[in-house]
Formats: structure tokens, C-alpha cells, sequence
């Protein structure tokens, strides 16, 4: 019985989300363990069999450094972002699209001819020009990292319309012939946008957006619904990691994309639970509009 009222809880949910493009960010430090990293392939095939329309943006942070680490090469992060060198660069193309790129597609692939890799440098999909970090009002140089300037979605959603489940890696190429690299949050924001998805999920290895966040404190408190406007205001705020994260999110549901969400890559089957289910889990970044609860009767 627990188990038909799981399926039919799911009925709404199906209905809502059928035909829509989700963008889904699969983090690098949600792709460490084996086990997990299977689940999110049936996940994901699990969508696509549902009638969704899937899009995976990786990440592979953890994968870069110990790959840097290997070739002894210095580098270091400047508000969340790797700065990189010229010598950095190579390795982190070579990581992401040499290595997690095909290693995604390779998971999903298990379950039949899905997933198509793409580095974000195929068919002008991302154009970056060179961002700079700003710290305490000083503009710092970061090397050859990326901000999105331009996106051209039309092979991914080429893609999308033969039934296949596209995997963008985070390199964007310059109209000034450089390769960028772009955090893979970004990239994801950046593509949901230009795809007029119906959801950005970020996976991630924490639950959530912390309300008041300290490493290894056991009573923190997940924020599970947030404005846009709020969130905004908490920016300043955050640290490491989750600085582009939540500038991802509050960029998609700023863009037009009606829900982004945070949640944790490492509980099994998070996907799922988080679209198919009345309660979700993780974070929810709403825009400050109200038509998703008019729509849904869900109370932001
Ligand atoms: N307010 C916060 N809520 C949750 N996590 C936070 C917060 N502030 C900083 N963090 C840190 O951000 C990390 C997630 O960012 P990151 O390591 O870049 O993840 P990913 O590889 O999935 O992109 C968390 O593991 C946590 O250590
Ligand atoms: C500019 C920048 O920081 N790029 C990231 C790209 C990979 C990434 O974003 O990976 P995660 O999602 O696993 O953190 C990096 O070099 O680590």
C-alpha cells in the first residue's frame, strides 16, 4: 500500500512535469562514490523515461585538483572561483572533458543510447570573456576563467528533440580565441536560462543552503524556501563554494526559469524525491512573483 501511495503521490507531479527541459548540475563532490554515482544515472533515466527532458551540466572540482596535484601545479580559489593559470587551463579541459565528461556519459549509457557528450566549446554552445574577482571593492585577475557572454542552445536542444540526454562539460570559448574555464554552476545557470527550462537542480554534498553555516556543526538548519529578493540579500553573506551556487540559482529564476533547486547529491535517488514528491527536499529558489504557489497551491 506504501508503495502505490508513493506512485500515485507522484501522478501531479508527472502530469506538471511532462515535456519539460530540468537542467541538472551534477557536482564534483556529489560524483565520488560509485554507488551514488549509479543511482544518479537511473535517476536520470528515470526522468527521461518519464517524459522529461534532462540536461546534465558537470562539474569536477575535486577531479581537477587531484590531477593538478599530480603535476605539482599551484592553485588556489578567489570567491569560489579557481584562479587559472595558461598551465592550469590545460589540465582542467583535459579533466572535464577528457574525463568526468565521459564518465558521465558512460554511466547513463548503461541504460541505452541516451547521453551525448559536449564540451561547452562545441557548436559556440558557451562565448566567455575574462571575469574578475572582486574582494573588498579590489578587482583581482583570475586567469583564464570565464563568464558566460553568449549561449547558443540550439545543438542541445537538437539533441533534446532526438530523445537523447545531453552532458555539457564547463569550458567556453572566447570570440578572442581563448578557452575559458566557467564554473560549472554558472554554466548550468547560463543554460537553463537560454534553454527556458522548467527547473535548475544543483547537486551538491551538503542538504542545502544553510541558514547560518559553520563546517561540522550538527544543528545546522537547511533554508528549504527562499525568494529571490532574500536570497540576493544573503549573497554577501556566503562563502566558498556556495557563493556560486546560489548567484546560479537567483541567475536562473531571474532569467525566467521558475524554480532552481540546491540539494544533496549524496542522499540516493535525491532527483526524484525532489520532483516527484509533495514535500521535495533541499533548498527551493523561487522568484519573488507569486505564480508558482498560484499555479500549485504550494505556499512559498
Ligand atoms: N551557507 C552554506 N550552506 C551550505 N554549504 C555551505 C554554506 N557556505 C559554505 N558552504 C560550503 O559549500 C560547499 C559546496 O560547494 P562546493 O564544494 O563548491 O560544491 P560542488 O563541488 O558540489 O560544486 C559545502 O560543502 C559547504 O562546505
Ligand atoms: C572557475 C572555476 O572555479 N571552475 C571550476 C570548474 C569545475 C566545477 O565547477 O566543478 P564543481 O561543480 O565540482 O565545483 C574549477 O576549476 O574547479
Amino acid at each position: 500500500m506504501d508503495k502505490a501511495h508513493t506512485l500515485i503521490e507522484a501522478l501531479p507531479w508527472l502530469a506538471r512535469f511532462h515535456g519539460a527541459t530540468v537542467v541538472i548540475k551534477y557536482g564534483g563532490n556529489a560524483m565520488t562514490e560509485e554507488h551514488l554515482r549509479a543511482k544518479f544515472a537511473d535517476d536520470v533515466v528515470f526522468l527521461r523515461y518519464a517524459g522529461l527532458k534532462p540536461v546534465i551540466v558537470h562539474g569536477g572540482g575535486p577531479q581537477i585538483q587531484a590531477q593538478l596535484d599530480l603535476q605539482g601545479i599551484d592553485s588556489h580559489f578567489v570567491s569560489g572561483l579557481r584562479v587559472t593559470t595558461p598551465e592550469a587551463m590545460q589540465v582542467v579541459r583535459m579533466v572535464l572533458v577528457g574525463q568526468v565528461n565521459r564518465d558521465v556519459v558512460g554511466l547513463i549509457n548503461r541504460h541505452g543510447p541516451f547521453a551525448v557528450g559536449m564540451s561547452g566549446e562545441d557548436a559556440h554552445l558557451f562565448t566567455a570573456e575574462r571575469k574578475y574577482a572582486v574582494v573588498d571593492g579590489v578587482k583581482i585577475d583570475i586567469g583564464q576563467v570565464g563568464e558566460i557572454v553568449n549561449v547558443e542552445a540550439g545543438a542541445v536542444q537538437a539533441l533534446l528533440d532526438d530523445g537523447r540526454i545531453p552532458v555539457v562539460s564547463s569550458i567556453a570559448r572566447g570570440a578572442d580565441g581563448e578557452i575559458y574555464n566557467v564554473n560549472a554552476d554558472t554554466a548550468a545557470a547560463a543554460l537553463a536560462v537560454a534553454l527556458r527550462a522548467s527547473k535548475l537542480i544543483v547537486l551538491t554534498d551538503v542538504e542545502g543552503l544553510y541558514a547560518d553555516w559553520r563546517p561540522d556543526d550538527p544543528g545546522l538548519e537547511v533554508i528549504s524556501r527562499i525568494r529571490a529578493s532574500e536570497l540576493a540579500g544573503l549573497l554577501p553573506g556566503l562563502s566558498s563554494g556556495m557563493v556560486p551556487k546560489m548567484e546560479a540559482c537567483l541567475t536562473a529564476v531571474e532569467g525566467g526559469v521558475p524554480q532552481a533547486h540546491v540539494l544533496d547529491g549524496r542522499a540516493p535517488h535525491a532527483l526524484l524525491l525532489e520532483i516527484f514528491t509533495d514535500e521535495g527536499i533541499g533548498t527551493m529558489v523561487l522568484p519573488d512573483t507569486d505564480d508558482f504557489a498560484k499555479e500549485t497551491g504550494v505556499a512559498p
